[in-house]
């Protein structure tokens, strides 16, 4: 059993915004949606989770790490993916930078090389491994964003709004990819309530502060509601 995500107390700060604003809570199922406004500090729990932004004051546990004192540690369990992937497109091709992925798994070559051969064809991607990554469309760079992702097989897969340059055939793939039945942990941040609704708990923030956690459809249900008023 992956020991629970748990926030004490975590406020987050970034500029004149209280982007989080003193969330406790403790997550223990598998595939966990994030919902809520523009604004709201979903991305900002997202970036927590991966230790891309520290918390200003309080504390929290991600599989038993503390993301502050252990960010190798992290590092290795983790890994995100978000809107947009340009920023994680490092290498010149497309199969040299899924490659890039596992550069610090020290497995033999052929190995590698067949993980490498695998996800390619998992995403789509085959017939596009020696095409220059930054020449690739917004979709397939996303694409390609996953699949760096998912290489490395981390206990737990972070994505910021995954489909959000997608067609509707590519976010059928990375969704039901995501949200497969397996043994690794999904934090989804999503605007698209259907994908929500398809995960084992959903929380809800409004203007930084967390204001549900529960049953994905009765959270979404709130949400909605809470947009009418
Ligand atoms: N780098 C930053 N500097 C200052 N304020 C920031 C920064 N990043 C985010 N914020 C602010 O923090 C708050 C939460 O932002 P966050 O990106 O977490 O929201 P979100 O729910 O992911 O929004 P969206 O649905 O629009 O992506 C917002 O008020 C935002 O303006």
């Amino acid at each position: 059993m992956t020991a629970p995500i748990i926030l004490n107390n975590v406020s987050v700060r970034l500029g004149e915004s209280l982007a989080l604003d003193d969330v406790s809570l403790r997550l223990d199922q598998q595939r966990i949606a994030v919902i809520g406004s523009n604004g709201s500090g979903k991305s900002t729990f997202a970036r927590l989770l991966g230790g891309l932004v520290p918390p200003t004051t309080g504390s929290l546990s991600v599989h038993g790490v503390d993301p502050v004192t252990q960010s190798k540690e992290l590092r290795r369990l983790v890994g995100v993916v978000f809107s947009n992937p340009d920023a994680q497109i490092i290498m010149p091709t497309v199969a040299e930078d899924a490659a890039f992925s596992l550069r610090g798994e020290k497995l033999p070559k052929a190995e590698s090389a067949e993980r490498v051969r695998i996800a390619l064809e998992e995403f789509g991607l085959t017939d596009l491994a020696d095409r220059a990554a930054h020449d690739l469309s917004g979709g397939q760079k996303q694409l390609l964003a996953l699949c760096g992702a998912v290489i490395r097989r981390p206990q737990l897969m972070i994505a910021d709004e995954p489909t959000a340059y997608l067609d509707a055939r590519n976010s059928r793939l990375i969704a039901n990819h995501l949200l497969a039945p397996n043994d690794r942990r999904l934090v989804l941040v999503t605007h698209d309530l259907t994908l929500a609704e398809r995960c084992d708990v959903a929380v809800l923030f409004e203007n930084g502060r967390l204001t549900g956690v529960g049953d994905p459809a009765e959270i979404a249900a709130r949400y909605e509601a809470s947009l009418q008023c």
